[in-house]
């Protein structure tokens, strides 16, 4: 099963270019919908993120833009946060890779934002990253309703765009048409995905000798 991971700063398209991987038959793990599903109510995350963020969970639920806002404040609540959440998160992929290869998956997907800062790299077979244009990104996620302020310290904590595509395997540009990424995810499948396996050498007992097969 080959395994290929799709990562990206704020924005740059991840969900949509996992979206054309799922339409094409591709079981795609999503790491930031876990995050969200371990923090909702009655999630496993929420004990934790309560003891050591106090008063972000109130009621049992979280209040994301809190925690956000600490996040963003202070480097070391962000490891705090991180610590907590990516052990819960690789468990769930285990799970979740157990699963594809129970059901014959030729390929999935991970969707991971933080693939390449938490080692993921070793973990896949094909490291995909998508990028479009700084402004393009912003004006993405302006759109969201997330202050201008807030999207810059985000984009500032991620590991810089460059080093993302100079890390990753294949580059996915999502900042011209929505046409052209398709074409491109579409490529990606037919290279790495649906590449029939070179014919297997014939063993050399079963070769003509030279003498008859030059008649
Ligand atoms: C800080 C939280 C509460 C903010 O929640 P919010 O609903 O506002 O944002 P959401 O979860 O949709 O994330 C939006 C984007 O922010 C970026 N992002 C999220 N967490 C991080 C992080 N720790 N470092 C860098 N970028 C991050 C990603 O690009 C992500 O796609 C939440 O993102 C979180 O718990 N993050 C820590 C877990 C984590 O490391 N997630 C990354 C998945 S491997
Ligand atoms: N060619 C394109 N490829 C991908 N996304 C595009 C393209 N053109 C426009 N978009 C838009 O850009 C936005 C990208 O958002 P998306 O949620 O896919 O990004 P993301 O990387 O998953 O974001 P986040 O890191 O915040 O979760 C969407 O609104 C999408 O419709």
């Amino acid at each position: 099963m080959k395994i290929i991971g799709l990562t990206g700063g704020i924005g740059m398209g991840k969900s949509t270019v996992a979206s054309l991987f799922r339409r094409r038959h591709v079981p795609v793990f999503d790491a930031d919908a876990t995050v969200r599903a371990l923090q909702a109510p009655g999630g496993a995350a929420l004990a934790p993120i309560a003891a050591a963020f106090p008063g972000v969970v109130r009621a049992g639920v979280l209040d994301r833009a809190a925690l956000r806002a600490h996040v963003l404040a202070d480097p070391a609540a962000r490891r705090r946060l991180e610590a907590i959440m990516h052990r819960m998160v690789r468990a769930a992929e285990t799970k979740f890779l157990a699963a594809a290869r129970r059901r014959g998956a030729r390929a999935v997907l991970l969707d991971i934002p933080l693939l390449f800062e938490t080692g993921g790299e070793a973990r896949v077979d094909l490291a995909l990253t998508v990028s479009a244009p700084r402004a393009v990104q912003i004006a993405r996620v302006l759109r969201r309703g997330l202050p201008h302020a807030e999207i810059e310290r985000i984009i500032a904590l991620q590991m810089p765009d460059a080093e993302k595509r100079r890390r990753a395997d294949a580059v996915i540009a999502t900042g011209l048409s929505r046409h052209h990424t398709v074409r491109r995810v579409r490529q990606l499948m037919a290279t790495h995905v649906f590449r029939p396996a070179p014919p297997a050498r014939r063993p050399r007992r079963f070769r003509q000798p030279f003498s008859r097969r030059r008649r």
